[in-house]
């Protein structure tokens, strides 16, 4: 039997497009909890219909762009994209935030973090076309409006630097999961000579960084367990540094 995966699968692209734009018109809360509530693991037919990703195929075609995608893993959805950035593009992202990073360094304010060793800066919603034009891209290929993306972030590891395993979403007990993330897509600025991997070690999935490449997963499930499983970190940089750019979407707009 034939197994989709998207939730869109059997709409049209027009009917794709209306369905995503009711999440924004809508009560999106309701909406969301709409779909997360539409099955469970064990009941794997309407369990597929709760993937954000529209995860049919082998590529994503945004505008003249095709962006070639392979599922790592399937429940939670775990999934490397590839050319979501040119390596023009990479560097630029680095060159913006370099200066703001520097700052941050220098800032007496700095508050080191056990948790997360790397340097990182965040550039305010569609701060400049550069970053609106990349915020538009990374929606369409986590099939979430634009207005659900949180301004984008940018880290930056040199050696011995790493992300020590975390979830992406808030814990229910925070103020901020009342629109928590639903999504993240970690994007590679560029090749990391020795370490840096992203690992998932409850799905025994590991990512080496690509420039350009990004790795997309969605923890907005129903079921709690499939969604703890998508904790992951960066390991240490051995040699060489690591710059990636997140973006995370929320469940209801932000902007
Ligand atoms: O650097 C990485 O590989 C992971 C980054 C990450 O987990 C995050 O930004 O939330
Ligand atoms: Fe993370």
């Amino acid at each position: 039997m034939k197994r989709t995966f998207s939730h869109y699968s059997t709409k049209t692209e027009e009917q794709r497009c209306k369905y995503v734009g009711t999440l924004v018109k809508e009560n999106e809360d309701k909406h969301m909890s709409e779909i997360a509530s539409n099955g469970s693991r064990t009941e794997p037919e309407k369990a597929s219909e709760q993937h954000l990703f529209d995860s049919v195929g082998s590529v994503i075609t945004v505008g003249d762009t095709t962006i070639p995608f392979t599922k790592l893993h399937m429940w939670p959805l775990v999934v490397l994209v590839e050319n979501v950035l040119s390596h023009e593009e990479c560097n630029q992202l680095i060159r913006l935030s370099g200066e703001r990073l520097k700052r941050s360094k220098i800032s007496s304010e700095r508050v080191v973090n056990q948790m997360r060793t790397s340097s990182g800066m965040f550039f305010e919603e569609s701060e400049n076309d550069v970053i609106g034009t990349l915020e538009k891209r990374f929606s369409k290929i986590m099939n979430i409006p634009v207005e659900h993306a949180e301004g984008l972030q940018i880290l930056n590891y040199t050696p011995g630097q790493e992300y020590k395993a975390h979830h992406d979403f808030f814990l229910p007990t925070s103020k901020a999961a009342s629109n928590n993330r639903i999504s993240t897509m970690v994007v590679y600025l560029n090749d990391v000579e020795e370490g840096g991997e992203t690992y998932f070690p409850e799905i025994d999935i590991t990512v080496t960084p690509k420039k350009g490449s990004a790795v997309y997963f969605e923890y907005f499930y129903n079921d709690e367990e499939l969604n703890k499983k998508t904790l992951h970190g960066g390991a240490p940089v051995v040699r060489g540094e690591k710059w990636v750019a997140t973006q995370w979407m929320r469940r209801k707009r932000v902007r």
